[in-house]
């Protein structure tokens, strides 16, 4: 089964969101594009947006989100306000695979006014490549995240 990945961006991340959504409808990995918004034009606080994006693969509803703002970072914070959901920027190839590879991240958050859009389009496709790997010593540090979020975490 391919994947199901969620986009969403606020108005300063829109075009990127819509040209990485043309990309994923090519993309064979791809079974189901979610487009939470915004809408063109639209200005609705990219909070809004990155939270419903991220409760849609906490309910599992989808795999995996990119989101976009002006930075990534807003939507990242956003993202990461839902239970379960681990999100973050990253606008190089390491960081991409390592958000995937050590982290075991749902989203990618990109920035349209940090970097150029073929980055940005090489970026999304490279996070759909990586698949994490639940018997690597990163399985550990997840294991301590997730603790601490359901607050077993012993200290
Ligand atoms: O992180 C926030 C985003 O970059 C957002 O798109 C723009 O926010 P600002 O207009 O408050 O800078």
């Amino acid at each position: 089964m391919g994947l199901r990945i969620v986009v969403a961006a606020d108005f300063a991340g829109y075009d990127y969101k819509e040209a990485i959504k043309r990309d994923l409808e090519q993309d064979e990995r791809v079974d189901e594009i979610i487009d939470v918004g915004v809408k063109e034009g639209d200005k609705t606080p990219y909070p809004h947006v990155g939270v419903a994006g991220a409760r849609l693969i906490a309910e599992g509803k989808a795999d995996r989100g990119i989101f976009c703002c002006g930075t990534g970072m807003g939507m990242a914070i956003s993202a990461n306000k839902v239970p379960g959901i681990r999100a973050s920027t990253a606008h190089d190839s390491f960081s991409v695979e390592r958000l995937i590879l050590s982290n075991d991240a749902h989203v990618l958050c990109l920035g349209q006014r940090v970097i150029g859009l073929e980055l940005a389009r090489r970026l999304a496709r490279e996070f759909l490549g990586y698949e994490f790997d639940p018997s690597s010593h990163s399985k550990a540090n997840v294991d301590v995240l997730v603790e601490y979020e359901n607050g077993s975490a012993g200290c």
